[in-house]
């Protein structure tokens, strides 16, 4: 059997990349600098891919800043604001639209779809000319090729990106950039055929937005592009990949009848009723990319419960169009276990970062065709024991409380007018008062600070007067400009959501486990990996400490329980 892998990291193990683009920025060092990081970085992805016995393996994931981004250049949707005149898009124009220029501010960056992951906004109009303005992907292949390494060249699909795109200001808002469908096929026919004469033999089209509740004129779009592509894509494989979510029930219909379409590629680790709709009916001659290894978490596959999972499919769709795969790009998940010398043996068993992943989906791949890797099944079935076992996993304290909540717990006694009387009682503030929302800047400095306390190159006492120091100029800051609800800066805080962690029990915590937020902005999500209590106080140490400079009311920030869950990595032995 097959296996495929949807994207993969580009950070690199140790944030490669963000060191190379920053050093870049900041003119430390030069294109060819930048260009050779990233170049080494994509040839140890596929040559990794390959030597774990991956098919399917991906290119023109790698980005030096947001795939979306490099869609917008393939396609020359450059705003004209930058000044863009043709040609190949190089870094300039590219770092222009991504972080802003001297004079002129980034485009907007929003969330992709439910993930800690941020992507450029394309800003498009009626009069937006599209050009083929970015070989990127072609590029890539081809560089893989001469490495040695057949590749998938992952494009983002035509319709997902006028879906996720926004009309340029000075637009009417009602405008609807999927009304220019027809003017960006003519530049993806282009790439196809780039594709295919370089030597490509499936193409990989990233269509998530087909996982959102689409209304029939959306859904046609799909219907549509797909039909028009379909003498370009004569010849190629096409993988329709989605991921996230379920697909509706509606949808599901008119992708699997999608046109020149050779297969389709879904979330079965967060789509649970997609495989109901597999069961219910698939095209019979095409493929399935089965996506059950979880792209965005951290745990171990569950590989006996993958192998039935996947014997039943096989039934459906048969043996040799059955594909093992990623439930979504591994983007979103930490890079490599290897690097972990602090996390101890036991949590370590647990875990898959994207490097074992990969690993997984070639085992599984072969299990499914009698070859199966016993001393690693064994292995795995027994670390799936050990956590479902384990006390660490399990705080009977915390069940106790838990299950001793009731109804009235989620309510408060008082309500909100009463509240508003006994702090207008205490406080006495303005009509409309002024506070700021938490932190002020993390300077070079409190991270150095930091990063000696951690390494214990400076003791406690000299760490806790270095905050204090902040907090006191940043009280006197805000006295002076006369806000009314003071903060103290959150100077201690590495991250709103690793800070909170570090404090809680249940938790763990990776070295390198960084995952791309935006750019070359990371975060290391803290590991939840037991049932949660707080041993002591948290935060009331720094607050108090503030409130004690000042006579005026200091606020106290704390990241809400939502916020810490969505930007973790979470359990998944509990319901989301
Ligand atoms: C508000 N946002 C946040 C999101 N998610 C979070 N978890 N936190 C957020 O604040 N999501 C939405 C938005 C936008 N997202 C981001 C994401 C990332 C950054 C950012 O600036 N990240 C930094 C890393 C910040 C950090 O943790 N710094 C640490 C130091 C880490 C470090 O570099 N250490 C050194 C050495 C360590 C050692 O020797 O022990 C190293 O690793 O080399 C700290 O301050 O302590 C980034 O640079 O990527 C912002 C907004
Ligand atoms: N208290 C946090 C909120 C970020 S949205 C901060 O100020 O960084």
């Amino acid at each position: 059997m097959a296996s495929h892998i949807v994207g993969y990291p580009r950070m690199g193990p140790k944030r490669e990349l963000k060191f190379a683009l920053e050093s870049f920025w900041d003119k430390k060092s030069g294109a060819e600098d930048l260009q050779m990081v990233a170049a080494n970085l994509r040839s140890s992805i596929w040559k990794q891919m390959a030597s774990a016995g991956i098919k399917y393996i991906p290119s023109n994931t790698f980005s030096c800043y947001d795939q979306v981004l490099d869609t917008t250049a393939m396609l020359g949707a450059v705003p004209p604001r930058y000044n863009w005149t043709g040609g190949e898009i190089g870094f300039d124009t590219y770092f222009s639209m991504a972080r802003g220029n001297a004079s002129l501010p980034a485009m907007e960056m929003t969330k992709w779809f439910d993930t800690n992951y941020h992507f450029i906004v394309p800003e498009l109009g009626p009069e937006t000319k599209f050009s083929y303005a970015s070989h990127k992907a072609v590029t890539e292949y081809k560089e893989a090729k001469e490495l040695g390494v057949d590749t998938v060249p992952v494009l983002v699909g035509p319709v997902s990106y006028l879906l996720l795109s926004k009309p340029a200001k000075g637009v009417d808002k009602s405008f609807s950039p999927l009304s220019l469908l027809g003017k960006v096929l003519p530049v993806y026919k282009e790439v196809v055929a780039e594709l295919k004469a370089a030597g490509a033999s499936w193409i990989q089209f990233d269509e998530p937005t087909l996982v959102k509740d689409l209304d029939s004129h959306q859904l046609q779009a799909f219907t549509q592009a797909y039909t028009e592509l379909e003498s370009s894509l004569s010849g190629v494989n096409v993988l329709i990949e989605t991921y996230f979510a379920d697909l509706p029930a509606e949808t599901y219909k008119t992708v699997t009848a999608l046109k020149g379409v050779t297969g389709f590629g879904f979330d079965l680790v967060r789509g649970s009723k997609t495989l109901d709709l597999i069961k219910g009916g698939f095209p019979s001659g095409k493929y399935l990319f089965a996506g059950v290894v979880d792209g965005r978490n951290i745990w171990a596959n569950d590989l006996a419960a993958s192998v039935s999972t996947l014997q039943a499919l096989e039934g459906i769709v048969g043996k040799d169009k059955l594909v093992v795969s990623t439930s979504c790009s591994l983007l979103h998940t930490a890079v490599d276990l290897v690097n972990e010398t602090k996390l101890d043996d036991e949590i370590k068993s647990w875990l898959a970062f994207a490097a074992q992943k990969i690993v997984e989906v070639n085992a599984l791949a072969k299990a499914l065709v009698g070859q199966k890797d016993e001393a690693f099944f064994s292995a795995n079935a027994a670390a799936q024991a050990s956590r479902k076992s384990s006390p660490r996993v399990t705080n009977e304290a915390v069940q106790k409380a838990a299950s001793a909540l009731q109804g009235s717990d989620h309510r408060r006694a008082t309500n909100v007018s009463a509240r508003l009387d006994a702090q207008q009682k205490k406080l006495n503030l303005p009509i409309l008062p002024t506070t700021t929302i938490g932190s002020f800047p993390q300077t070079m400095d409190l991270r150095r600070v930091r990063r000696e306390y951690k390494a214990k190159k400076i003791s406690e006492d000299e760490y806790v007067k270095a905050i204090k120091e902040e907090i006191s100029k940043v009280v006197k800051l805000q006295e002076d400009l006369d806000i009314d609800v003071l903060v103290h800066g959150e100077p201690e805080r590495n991250d709103m959501v690793e800070y909170f962690g570090e404090q809680l029990s249940g938790f763990a915590f990776s070295a390198n486990g960084w995952v791309q937020s935006y750019g070359s902005r990371c975060v290391k999500p803290p590991i939840i990996y037991g049932d949660v209590s707080r041993p002591k106080a948290m935060t009331v140490f720094w607050s108090s400490m503030a409130q004690s400079m000042t006579s005026r009311p200091m606020k106290g920030m704390l990241t809400g329980p939502v916020t810490i869950l969505n930007w973790s990595f979470v359990r998944n032995d509990q319901p989301r």
